[in-house]
């Protein structure tokens, strides 16, 4: 990977003082305390930390999916935990793009209408953007499984279908939870290789979980949550 150009610094996301914390039974658990960072548009994050220190948590934050007990989110410029519910859902699907370590497509629908659904849920399927997606589907040598269901296919294939679902719609901000954690070696860098090709042509911004050190040293910085704070360390 190469450096973020120093023309694109504006923040794609802030965090500001966020706080997490959960209750079990009478006592409470600190997850974050006062996390505070800030990441340029178009930069590629990896973030790290052991199992629990709450990397998934983030993203549910990140994404609004779960709520801060103190602090904001940011996304360019709206204060994601400000709005309500509905907002928050609708803000997630038209500027964040998800990838998940299982993949996580619809087994009921075909390649194609996995692929399409983001542009559905936004009311933005057209024949236009239909054609794109077949486009990507040949670009990503799955033309001819567009009909196929996803249980037909590889699990590298069916990763690289999550990665062009997750950026059909042009989100800003793409959210990666061990994308290759379910993949062999060679399988796995075929997927790293197609999601830093779609984040660099979109000019989508990347924060992705990782236990991988290897997958790490492609980002532009590395974050580390350990005891509740966020560490940076050379990539
Ligand atoms: N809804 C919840 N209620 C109570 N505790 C929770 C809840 N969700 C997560 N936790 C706890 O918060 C901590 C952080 O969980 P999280 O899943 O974010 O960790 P992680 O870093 O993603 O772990 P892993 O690498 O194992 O996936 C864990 O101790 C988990 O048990």
């Amino acid at each position: 990977m190469t450096s973020t150009p120093a023309t694109i610094a504006a923040p794609l996301l802030h965090l500001r003082r966020l706080s997490k914390s959960y209750r079990e039974g009478e006592s409470t658990r600190t997850i974050f305390a006062d996390l505070e960072v800030s990441i340029a548009r178009g930069a590629r994050i990896a973030l790290l930390g052991r199992s629990g220190s709450g990397k998934s948590t983030l993203l549910n934050l990140i994404s609004g999916i779960d709520q801060p007990d103190q602090g904001e989110v940011i996304i360019q410029g709206t204060v994601l935990n400000h709005l309500s519910e509905h907002e928050r859902t609708l803000f997630r699907r038209a500027h964040i793009g998800f990838v998940f370590q299982f993949f996580n497509l619809i087994p009921t629908l075909t390649v194609l209408e996995n692929l399409l659904l983001p542009l559905e849920l936004q009311g933005r399927l057209d024949a236009k953007e239909k054609h794109r997606a077949e486009e990507l589907l040949g670009e990503v040598g799955l033309r001819e499984r567009a009909s196929s269901f996803p249980d037909r296919l590889s699990g590298g294939e069916q990763q690289r279908i999550a990665i062009c679902r997750a950026l059909i719609h042009r989100p800003s901000l793409l959210l990666a939870d061990e994308p290759t954690g379910n993949l062999d070696g060679e399988t796995g860098t075929q997927a790293l290789d197609l999601l830093d090709d779609l984040v660099r042509e979109h000019g989508a911004t990347l924060i992705m979980v990782t236990h991988s050190a290897e997958v790490a040293r492609r980002a532009d910085r590395i974050l580390t949550i350990r005891d509740g704070r966020l560490e940076e360390s050379p990539p």
